[in-house]
């Protein structure tokens, strides 16, 4: 604590010089409260009397219910040893605060791990993000989003692989705003070293165990030299425990550029970044590979984890039978592997992967003509042989 405060102390009386000696130094041992810490999320693992995992399943509001169906239905066809607990997070009133059912955090505080549909969050007024209050109330501190190409199917690149590591708590949407006077309002950006070390470690651990050989740091530190500055300094720190992984760092918009005009070279990396910096690029990058139907995430925390696309309600065609469930779906695999579920993941990737490589039957987002229902049939067929 007292490094922390003395850090803080130093960062507010920084001249623009001063900063470079900032994002240099070194912080000493005992600032470092996870440096021991296991880089994994708990998964309590127990199967109920009925010999499967219960995982809780909030199917979310647009297209939520109908690729939760997909989810289901596959998972049904194939035996997959988990039973849903379908819990609902529409908030309720309790003692005059709107806040998530107890029912929803009870279950996945009991399971430790869910799958989420996409939840709606009105713009510039209406109640606070769900799906950021969930992250911030089981601590889900990194925000997993792999971006990778399908074999087979063809889009203007033919071999991204990447993946952003979003910090999930704090950053931009820590949700502090308030209006100073009338026509001015401050939104503030929180970063900590801790909450940033945290992040900074899990990425090269997720580096490290699945063989990416470097960790980018995407910043603005040029522009945020205070809090991007004690982000990319954490990381430093981290690196230097990684001998085996090369660590470098780029501003967030050269990496949209860059990244656009030729992902190539960002193939094998993970890239670690702030709150919102990963929200945007997430949507950016999945834009590369064929859209926001494609692109899986997890929310890891050490108490639980919750397994999402990386996309919203998606309104615009909310109960037309049209949307894709891959994204959910892949999601899910990543939930699986996070179980130890491993065989079943493979199976279910490969089939789902194959089926859209094949274009038979394909979402209209993909360029097909199938409904979420054909789509998941075939899915299915390829899985049973039917
Ligand atoms: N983690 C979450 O639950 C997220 C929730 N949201 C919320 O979702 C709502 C809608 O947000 P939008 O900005 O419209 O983004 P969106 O991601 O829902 O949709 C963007 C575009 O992608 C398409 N799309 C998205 N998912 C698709 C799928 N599975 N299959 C086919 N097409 C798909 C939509 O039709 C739309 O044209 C907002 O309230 C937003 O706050 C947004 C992002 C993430
Ligand atoms: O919470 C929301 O409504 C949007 C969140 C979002 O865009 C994301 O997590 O990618
Ligand atoms: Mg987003």
């Amino acid at each position: 604590m007292l490094a922390r405060r003395t850090l803080t102390g130093f960062a507010k009386r920084c001249s623009q010089v001063e900063v470079d000696s900032l994002l240099a130094r070194k912080t000493p041992q005992s600032h470092r409260p996870y440096a021991s810490a296991a880089p994994t999320s708990a998964f309590a693992g127990h199967k109920g009397s009925h010999g499967k995992y219960t995982v809780t399943l909030i199917p979310g509001d647009g297209i939520g219910p109908e690729i939760s169906e997909s989810i289901k239905a596959i998972y049904s066809a194939v035996d997959v040893p988990i039973e849903w607990e379908e819990v609902s997070v529409t908030p309720v009133l309790k003692g005059g605060k709107t806040v998530i059912p107890d029912a929803a955090i009870n279950s996945v505080r009991k399971n430790t791990v869910a799958l989420k549909g996409p939840l709606a969050t009105p713009i510039g007024k209406g109640h606070v993000s769900l799906n950021l209050t969930l992250r911030r109330t089981f601590n889900l501190f990194a925000n997993v989003r792999p971006c990778i190409s399908i074999k087979g199917f063809k889009t203007p690149y033919d071999d991204v692989n990447t993946v952003l590591i979003r910090e999930n708590t704090e950053g931009e949407y820590s949700g502090i705003e308030h209006e100073i006077v009338d026509g001015v309002v401050q939104s503030i950006k929180l970063i900590t070293y801790d909450a940033s070390e945290r992040v900074a470690r899990y990425a090269f651990d997720y580096a490290q165990a699945s063989g990416r050989k470097r960790v980018t740091a995407v910043h603005k530190a040029n522009i945020m030299k205070m809090s991007d500055g004690m982000f990319l300094s954490a990381c430093r720190h981290v690196s230097k425990d990684y001998p085996d992984i090369s660590y470098d760092e780029d501003l967030l918009d050269r990496v949209c550029l860059q990244i656009v005009q030729n992902p190539e070279p960002y193939s094998n990396r993970v890239m670690v970044m702030p709150n919102l910096y990963g929200d945007i690029l997430s949507d950016m990058c999945a834009g590369l590979i064929g859209g926001l139907g494609l692109t899986p995430s997890g929310n890891i925390g050490r108490e639980a984890s919750i397994f999402e696309a990386v996309h919203g309600s998606a309104p615009d065609i909310a109960g037309k039978g049209l949307a894709n469930p891959t994204a959910l779906l892949l999601s899910s695999l990543m939930m699986l592997r996070h179980m130890n579920l491993n065989e079943h993941a493979a199976k279910i990737g490969k089939a789902t992967l194959d089926t859209i490589a094949e274009g038979k039957t394909i979402t209209g987002d993909l360029g097909g003509r199938a409904t979420t229902k054909e789509y998941t049939a075939a899915i299915i067929a390829k899985l049973t042989g039917a």
